[in-house]
């Protein structure tokens, strides 16, 4: 397939794991020509299966107009060196989840004169804010970066025309273009993604002695605030490494609030106790009214219409064309299964303007709406 896009290839992906098969993969069913390389020869081979471009042989030479960097970040910057030395003409841009620490360690070969600043100035960091637990390139997803956030962090020498480039290839991925540079990037993904996986990961790590009848128990509440400890350990030790700085002064203030806590609980009777919990309460709702909805919009609270189903192929199925011959557009949908049952609790997240009339409309036919 080909489709009107803004990348110019040949685009030389290295790295070809979750996120540089998935970049692979979407330029590609765009019709752009992309390269493969990746020192494992079965991920390199598994991103060529999926579609994700063609793997560059070894010795084989290529002239890429864009380099994308998609490794680990402990590799990040020497990668993008090598790159910036190799094709003198290419821009070369890398996707890692950190980008201080990579433009730093750039900014150090310069200053040995290992890199010039003609060859620094066609680099440019970006980081799409997409991802999923799972690694490596049979997991890639061509969509995965669909109007999600795409960070391109440009730094004071980069060219014009390498920050378009690192733009172009957000856009022809379907991604919302931000623009911050790599210290602002830091703090702001300290904050929304690096500290939510510790907090996710502690979290989950107060299970692992857990008895199995109090696991029994778990509902979505912990299965919401747990999803990512299951992400991959050897790229997240080097995430949060590399941006420990902004990291720790998160976590100074989640000990301070922690001691403070712990303190009010200690002596729930005392004066002001109850009043020190409701605070910290009505702190939290406040901070998450405060994350965006969908595609960057406004914070929007759905009305949610539970439908119980019985726990056999096609049911979902069949509730989800129904609610799509109601007209009603789904804004988000879970299910839940109580164990030891044969029924499922399936959440339908609509507008709240609409869910009186979706709950009607299943109703009359014989879905059973909880009331
Ligand atoms: N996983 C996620 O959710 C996200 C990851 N990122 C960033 O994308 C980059 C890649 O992450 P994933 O694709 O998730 O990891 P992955 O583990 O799925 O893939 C990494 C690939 O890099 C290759 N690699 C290792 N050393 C290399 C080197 N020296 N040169 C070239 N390739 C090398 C590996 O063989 C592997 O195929 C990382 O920098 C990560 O911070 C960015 C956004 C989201
Ligand atoms: O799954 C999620 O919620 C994520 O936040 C995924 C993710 C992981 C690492 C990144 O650098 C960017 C995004």
């Amino acid at each position: 397939m080909s489709a009107a896009h803004h990348v110019t290839g040949p685009v030389l992906v290295i790295g070809t794991g979750l996120l540089g098969a998935s970049l692979g993969l979407g330029l590609s069913r765009l019709g752009v020509e992309v390269w493969l390389s990746d020192p494992s020869p079965t991920a390199a081979r598994v991103a060529q299966d999926i579609g994700a471009g063609t793997v560059l042989q070894q010795g084989e030479e290529t002239v890429p107009r864009l380099v994308v960097v998609a490794a680990p970040p402990d590799v990040t910057a020497d990668v993008v060196a090598d790159a910036l030395t190799h094709y003198d003409d290419a821009i070369v841009l890398d996707i890692a989840s950190v980008k201080g620490s990579i433009l730093r360690q750039l900014r150090l070969r310069c200053d040995r004169g290992e890199l010039s600043e003609q060859q620094l100035s066609r680099y440019v960091g970006a980081h799409p804010m997409a991802g999923r637990e799972k690694s490596g390139p049979a997991a890639a997803r061509g969509e995965l970066f669909t109007a999600m956030p795409w960070v391109v962090c440009a730094h004071a020498t980069s060219s014009a025309r390498a920050v378009r480039a690192a733009t172009d290839v957000g856009i022809d991925l379907g991604a919302t273009i931000v623009r911050l540079s790599a210290e602002e990037h830091d703090a702001a993904v300290a904050l929304v993604s690096h500290f939510p996986q510790v907090a996710s990961s502690l979290l989950a790590s107060r299970l692992m002695n857990a008895p199995g009848h109090a696991l029994a128990l778990a509902g979505n509440g912990l299965r919401d605030t747990t999803r990512i400890a299951a992400s991959d350990p050897k790229l997240w030790i080097q995430i949060l490494s590399h941006n420990s700085g902004e990291l720790v002064k998160i976590l100074y203030g989640l000990r301070e609030d922690l001691n403070r806590l712990i303190g009010t609980l200690e002596d729930p009777h005392a004066e002001g106790a109850l009043l020190d919990l409701a605070e910290l309460m009505s702190e939290g709702n406040a901070g998450h009214a405060r994350i965006p909805g969908k595609h960057g919009a406004p914070p929007q609270a759905f009305s949610v219409v539970t439908v119980i189903v019985d726990d056999r192929p096609g049911q979902i199925a069949e509730l989800l064309t129904a609610v799509g011959s109601a007209g009603v557009n789904i804004e988000d949908l879970r299910m839940e299964h109580s164990s030891g049952h044969d029924v499922g609790m399936v959440e339908i997240s609509v507008l709240p303007g609409r869910s009186a009339e979706l709950m009607e409309f299943l109703t009359e036919r014989e879905w059973k709406v909880v009331q």
